[in-house]
């Protein structure tokens, strides 16, 4: 099938290169010319397990292409994917729907036969009916379907879910439409289950799956305080609880509060969208306050190690909003750094993959250093605030003997504790 896919991001590029190796004729739309330059001349433009050694082969192999022309991309197409943006409005935090409309109205005028718009994007409720809308305005000719076919991906785990999904729910309003899509993921053999619901539920399904999601790791997160007033151990817990299949294990590991580009923007989303319709949704409000004062605790806990230390030198490690990524949107590890920086605290941070990332929203008021044995060095605190698995394997020995004083604050339960004490370690870790 000709696929076109309008937005070449963290959901766009994998959903190409996934859907270039199912075998269907891609290409991938972005409004920036330096990703798409940098595209067409082999370079990956983001971090993703799997992803370049798959992005290069179907290139290699011509079924994956890049353009900046909506022309060239949307002529040829049978189904449209729009993959763009749909970041908080700055003031009301409803999703933002410039992208996406702007996307409908440049893709219409080049419909020219019966196409699919389908929308990984997340997007609020009635979108679909607004892209419509748009659509036929601009096009009054054009045959068209508007599906939607909420993305449920996860950063880091790109390549693998897009292969392995849960679940394909598709939001369609016309039997042909449904046909195309199953056609889309015919190579999955059925062996994903797919799930055909309106349009508009499918769209609920997506911020209501995320909100949940969320709930249930700031319901870990209140847990693990509780834990560590009571003496209890948060895993033991945790464990205890997701043995019972109606609580299920995942998404109950405690941190320092659920950053990245989803999580805090779609429960935004979806308490605005719940105003709006004149509903209460008090645990998804409780959530998002929960969450934020969550961030501010963990920076309290690090400046309460060094607030009676002369000009104290903190380290940090791990910026990105969780790991396999290099992404640091909405990171909880930026936002706790930026407050230490406004708290004029030098800090010194690492992390493997996202220090580019970082710099562009923190810039140079931190020292970005080369190693987490260079960040420690004569630090008086230690912060963990990614789960990067390397700084499961760090050597607490050599920690001991580079830092000034030895505080760790683990936001992450990264390393062990007993270990950490048993090396005279003042340690703290979430909820243990
Ligand atoms: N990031 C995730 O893990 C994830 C997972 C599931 C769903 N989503 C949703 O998918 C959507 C995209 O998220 P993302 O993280 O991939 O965003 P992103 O910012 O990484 O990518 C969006 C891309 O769209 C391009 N773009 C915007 N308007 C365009 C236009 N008119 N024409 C061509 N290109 C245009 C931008 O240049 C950018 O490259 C959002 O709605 C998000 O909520 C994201
Ligand atoms: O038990 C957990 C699980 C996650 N997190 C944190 O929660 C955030 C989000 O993690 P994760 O869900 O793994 O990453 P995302 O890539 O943001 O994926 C979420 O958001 C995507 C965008 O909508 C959805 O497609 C995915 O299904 C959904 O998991 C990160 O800060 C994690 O560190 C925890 O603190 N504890």
């Amino acid at each position: 099938m000709n696929v076109a896919i309008i937005g070449t991001g963290y959901v766009g590029l994998p959903t190409g290169v996934g859907l270039a190796e199912l075998g269907h004729q891609v290409v991938c739309i972005d409004r920036e010319q330096s990703k798409i330059d940098a595209l067409q001349a082999g370079k990956i433009t983001l971090y993703e397990d799997g992803l370049e050694e798959l992005f290069r082969k179907n290139t290699k192999e011509k079924r994956l292409h890049f353009t900046t022309s909506m022309k060239d991309g949307i002529s040829n197409a049978e189904l449209v994917i729009i993959a763009v943006g749909t970041p908080p409005h700055p003031i009301t935090k409803e999703a933002d729907m410039k992208y996406i409309h702007a996307a409908a109205t440049e893709l219409a005028e080049h419909l020219t036969r019966y196409t699919i718009i389908a929308t990984k994007s997340t997007v609020p409720v009635g979108t679909g009916d607004d892209i419509e809308i748009l659509i036929a305005k601009k096009n009054p000719q054009a045959e068209f379907d508007v599906v939607s076919l909420p993305e449920f991906l996860r950063e880091g785990y790109a390549v693998h879910d897009f292969f392995n999904p849960d679940r394909i729910i598709v939001g369609a309003n016309s039997d042909k439409a449904k046909e195309k899509i199953k056609e889309l993921y015919k190579a999955f053999d059925n062996e994903i289950p797919m799930l055909f619901v309106s349009r508009r539920s499918s769209e609920t399904i997506k911020y209501a799956s995320n909100a949940f999601l969320a709930m249930k790791i700031h319901y870990i997160n209140e847990m693990a305080n509780f834990c560590e007033k009571a003496d209890a151990n948060i895993y033991e817990v945790a464990q205890g609880m997701g043995l019972d299949s109606r609580i299920g294990p995942k998404f109950l590991t405690p941190g320092p509060g659920y950053g990245g580009s989803c999580f805090p923007k779609d429960t935004l989303a979806m308490a605005y969208m719940a105003r709006q319709n004149d509903v209460e949704m008090s645990l998804i409000t409780a959530t998002i306050k929960g969450n934020d004062n969550r961030k501010k605790e963990m920076a309290e806990r690090i400046v309460n190690a060094v607030k009676y230390i002369d000009n104290p030198k903190i380290a940090v490690l791990g910026l990105a909003f969780k790991n396999g990524t290099d992404d640091c949107r909405e990171s909880p590890a930026i936002e706790i750094v930026s407050e230490l920086v406004n708290r004029k605290y030098s800090v010194f941070a690492y992390d493997p993959k996202a220090m580019k990332n970082a710099e562009t929203l923190i810039g140079s008021k931190i020292t970005y250093c080369q190693s987490a044995y260079e960040a420690v060095e004569n630090a008086d605190v230690l912060a963990i605030l990614t789960e990067w698995e390397e700084f499961k394997k760090l050597d607490l020995n050599k920690i001991a003997s580079l830092m000034k004083n030895k505080t760790i604050i683990d936001c992450r339960n990264m390393l062990d504790k007993q270990k950490a004490l048993s090396l005279d370690f003042n340690y703290q870790g979430i909820g243990i």
